[in-house]
């Protein structure tokens, strides 16, 4: 037990023996310091003789008060230190006092020594305090959050899943390819000479990675669950191909129909853009392609799905089905016998916007009709036993220029070890990630194609059309796309811009209020170029791909920055060149500079329209607003005139 000694305070100990004991300490303690006064005392008196016939070093009051506080810190800090009861920390503070005493003696030498000592450990000081601020609040007071620190917080990384951070790079230039039709694997001499036929020798970057990896995918044995992919690639770069050509790749070599691959596309017109695609490149083999979304009566569609044979029942009559969603849930209530159950692919295309779609809860009827639950299955163990029974999913496909790559609304999709392909904001090229490196830059950054020029002008609300009006006639623009708000507002800026003009420039407009004959008339117009300027809604904005566009102007302000890409992204497709011009107004620049920061753009320009320029149309500009107000009135009487008509 001797060997393990513990030292504990005992209260007071009053037997004689230990206090005689304590006495004589205390009096070699005294001594002690008595001695170091003395050593001191002296040591100050030879260096006042030194020092003070040459330098003036009186301390004056406020100097001594000065000094007296930094000293009376550095006993704080002094105390605050020596947690230890010790004997030393007890003969410091003894010699503190007698230093004091003496300062109080008006000794200024060693007023000055001490204030020179105190200086030198002012900062430390400081620090102690400010640490003492932040850590020490008395007991009974309450922190106020966001009171005291001022300090810059450090910005939240994101953790992203791997398969997130760390994604294929796809490339923006259209105008360097490496990659020809050839070059690829897998794809069939007669799907290669469609594609020569339509003109297209090289792949461009996003087809050159998605078709051959979609091909090797499909390599693996039919039991396998594949992995899905998400496609994030700028507007005009090609992805329709990217899935068109290896779905009809790798189910050319089907035996019995039945839907082998669901596309599924926001709106009709690009689900009809997307069908032709597919129509194109399955004419060279045996793959039949369905429209479904409503441009028939339902009942010729379900006639077009499924026909029932006397012998065999009921049999599907196509391979692929191009739709949308609302059209589709309406198949899955009420066709008999439409089944999903075969689906091999499916396809979401603009699967942003699709996934907004929430209205008619699609994504839960179409895994009800393929899983027969709304989830998908987890995948079963690796063996072969267990591999037989599962049916695999079908393989998802996700493409857009704006896809979401928000881990979160992914989730709902359920998707298998998925792969992502993105371009990436920065022209250089992008390493490969190192091990273990988190990349998250690319999320929410859109890229938009190399070959797209984007400008924006700053306008007042009433100079607005006669600013498209001289940059239209001034520089001579043909096929300009304009994009306003509302169906109005498309139909007013038209009638104003044929009167400013006096009928020379051939202005058209567009929404989905038109029939869907009379907006493929008027696209089919505008791409001939007899149309100069069509002025649309955001019907045009997303997807549709009109060859030629030269410029694309926001007339007014696009609301969001997808908004502002997709609207943009209808020229400068297919490695041309286009133009694209927002007008914003003096009280919109900040939000627009802010959409450009989120989307990851630092160097859009401001083209500057001076009121100068303006004043020689100033004239011409205002009897062409009279003549609009005779034809705003005109068509509201002529309205009216209808419904009492009708009425009567
Ligand atoms: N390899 C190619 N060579 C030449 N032209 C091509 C090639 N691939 C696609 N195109 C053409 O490029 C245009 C744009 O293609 P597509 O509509 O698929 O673009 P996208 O990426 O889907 O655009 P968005 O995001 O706006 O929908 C089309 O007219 C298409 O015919």
């Amino acid at each position: 037990m001797d060997m393990f000694i513990i030292n504990r305070y005992l209260a007071v100990d009053s037997s004689g023996d230990h206090g005689t004991k304590e006495k004589e300490n205390l009096q070699k303690l005294l001594q002690k310091i008595e001695e170091r006064r003395k050593r001191k005392k002296a040591t100050v008196h030879s260096l006042q003789n030194k020092i003070h016939p040459f330098c003036d070093i009186s301390v004056t009051a406020q100097g001594e008060n000065e000094n007296e506080d930094i000293i009376k810190k550095k006993k704080k800090k002094k105390d605050r230190m020596s947690d230890e009861n010790d004997v030393d920390s007890s003969d410091h503070k003894e010699l503190k006092i007698v230093d004091t005493g003496e300062i109080a003696c008006n000794n200024e030498m060693t007023e000055h020594l001490n204030f020179r000592e105190s200086y030198q450990s002012e900062n430390e000081i400081k620090q102690l305090n400010e640490v003492d601020k932040e850590e020490k609040l008395p007991e009974n007071e309450f922190m106020v959050l966001g009171s005291d620190s001022f300090t810059k917080k450090q910005k939240v990384k994101r953790v992203l899943p791997s398969w997130l951070a760390n994604p294929s790079v796809v490339s923006v230039n259209l105008k360097e390819l490496h990659t020809t039709i050839n070059d690829i694997d897998g794809l069939d001499e007669d799907i290669v000479a469609k594609l020569k036929e339509n003109n297209i020798t090289h792949l461009f970057p996003v087809q050159a990675q998605v078709i051959p990896w979609l091909l090797s995918s499909a390599n693996k044995p039919s039991m396998y669950w594949r992995s899905d992919i998400c496609v994030s690639a700028p507007t005009g770069s090609g992805k329709t191909l990217a899935f068109v050509l290896p779905i009809v790749q790798i189910l050319r070599k089907r035996v019995v129909p039945c839907i082998r691959a669901l596309v599924i596309l926001p709106v009709q017109d690009l689900a009809t853009q997307v069908y032709k695609v597919f129509k194109t490149y399955c004419s060279v083999t045996n793959l039949k392609v369905a429209l479904i979304t409503g441009q028939k009566s339902f009942v010729m569609e379900q006639q077009q799905l499924i026909k029932i044979n006397s012998t065999f029942g009921p049999q599907s009559l196509v391979d692929i089905v191009v739709t949308t969603p609302g059209r589709l849930v309406d198949h899955l209530k009420s066709t008999p016998n439409f089944s999903l159950k075969h689906v091999r692919f499916l396809v979401i295309d603009e699967a942003d916007r699709v996934m907004e779609c929430i209205q008619n809860d699609w994504l839960y009827h179409v895994n009800k009709n393929i899983y027969g639950s709304e989830d998908q299955p987890l995948p079963p163990p690796l063996t072969p036993a267990a591999l037989a029974t599962v049916r695999p999913p079908p393989q998802k496909l996700l493409f857009s220029a704006t896809l979401s790559q928000d881990p979160e609304k992914l989730q709902m999709l359920g998707l298998f070890q998925p792969k992502l392909f993105t371009s990436v904001v920065s022209q250089e090229k992008v390493p490969e990630p190192l091990a273990g490196e988190v990349r998250g830059e690319f999320i929410g950054k859109y890229t938009t194609p190399a070959e797209l020029k984007e400008k924006y002008c700053v306008v007042t609300p009433e100079t607005k059309p006669l600013v498209l009006y001289y940059l239209i006639t001034s520089r001579r623009w043909k096929q300009v796309l304009c994009f306003v708000d509302s169906q109005g507002a498309a139909h007013r800026l038209s009638l104003l811009l044929t009167h400013l003009s006096q009928g020379s420039l051939h202005c058209a407009e567009m929404s989905s209020v038109l029939r869907r004959q009379e907006r493929g008339e008027v696209i089919r117009n505008f791409v001939d170029g007899h149309i100069d300027i069509l002025i649309s809604t955001d019907a045009l904005a997303r997807g549709t791909d009109m060859p030629n566009v030269k410029y694309v102007v926001s007339y007014d302000f696009p609301k969001y920055v997808k908004n502002y890409i997709h609207r943009i992204g209808r020229t400068g497709r297919a490695g041309k060149s286009g133009k694209a011009i927002t007008f914003v107004l003096e009280n919109q620049v900040c939000t627009f500079q802010d959409m450009l920061k989120t989307a990851g753009k630092h160097s859009v320009r401001e083209l500057v329209v001076s009121e100068d320029t303006l004043l020689p149309f100033e004239e011409h500009y205002k009897s062409a607003l009279v003549q609009l107000k005779q034809d705003m009135e005109g068509e509201k009487n002529s309205l009216l005139q209808k419904n009492e008509r009708e009425e009567s």
